[in-house]
């Protein structure tokens, strides 16, 4: 049993969806993700999606990019992200913590040193996005020695693969709701609602969606379909836009309210 594990549950009891933000660690500074996690937390988030910056996130678009570009300039790495998450325990944050990484920076920690280090710090699930499933045994490995959850991503053209895909995860299945980079979006793929259903004929897991999603409207769509919602781009670019609210004392908690106020407008009932 994981965090991960009884967050699902009780939201299963409730009948209700997950919300699943996803921030850029160290954007624009530490001291500013940690009130961000704690601003999500107060604003309804159930899981946080915390995100390594790294030189070359192939699947992200220009929003995250930039993101990573700012924490990068404060040279937060993955060692960095991983002690971020310990203080946020020791601040509070009570929700399940999911480090997001690509590959290089975990391998370039060591993954018997990162996984201690991720164990030992509160985070309970990992997804790496450029890690195919055919080469996850050793991350998989290390996951099941620290129990960490491995979240997989599904796309809608996973499709005979999804099968193996899903078999390897452990806490819930991620499912991209459209082929391409990371980013807001007017539309999804064609089929989401049959490619959701495979995933879940597929996996006894809860299932999340991420990827686009950035009005209320389209949350409520996602409500119906999903265990739970991520949403990654919408929030950055709300938080790059008010970076100079949040880079002057004066004005931090106005930056910080508009980031609440974005969040209230994006999961009104
Ligand atoms: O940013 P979006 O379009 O809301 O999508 C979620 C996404 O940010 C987050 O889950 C994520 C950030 N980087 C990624 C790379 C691949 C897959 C997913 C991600």
């Amino acid at each position: 049993m994981n965090l991960i594990d009884q967050t699902f549950e009780e939201l299963q009891r409730k009948q209700q969806t997950a919300f699943i933000p996803f921030i850029t660690a160290g954007d624009p500074d530490v001291s500013t993700t940690l009130d961000l996690m704690r601003q999500l937390q107060q604003s309804g988030a159930n899981l946080i999606e915390l995100g390594v910056p790294y030189s070359d996130p192939l699947a992200d678009g220009p929003v995250i990019q930039q993101a990573s570009i700012r924490a990068l300039s404060n040279h937060i790495t993955i060692v960095d992200v991983i002690g971020l998450a310990k203080q946020a325990r020791e601040a509070g944050i009570e929700i399940p913590l999911i480090l997001f990484t690509y590959y290089n920076p975990l391998l370039q920690a060591g993954l018997e040193n990162s996984f201690s280090l991720m164990a030992a710090s509160g985070i309970d699930g990992i997804i790496v996005p450029d890690l195919p499933v055919e080469e996850s045994d050793r991350v998989r490995f290390y996951c099941e020695h620290h129990n960490i959850h491995y979240i997989p991503l599904v796309a809608p053209t996973s499709q005979e693969r999804i099968r193996p895909i899903v078999d390897g995860a452990s806490g819930f299945v991620y499912c991209v709701s459209s082929l391409g980079v990371t980013g807001q979006r007017k539309n999804f793929y064609g089929d989401i609602e049959e490619f959701l259903v495979k995933v879940r004929e597929s996996t006894h897991l809860p299932i999340i969606i991420g990827f686009g999603i950035s009005d209320n409207n389209q949350y409520k769509r996602f409500t119906k379909l999903a265990d739970g919602i991520v949403v990654g781009s919408a929030i950055v670019h709300t938080i790059e836009e008010n970076l100079g609210l949040l880079k002057q004392p004066a004005t931090y908690s106005q930056g910080m309210d508009n980031v609440r106020d974005f969040i209230t407008r994006l999961l009104e009932v």
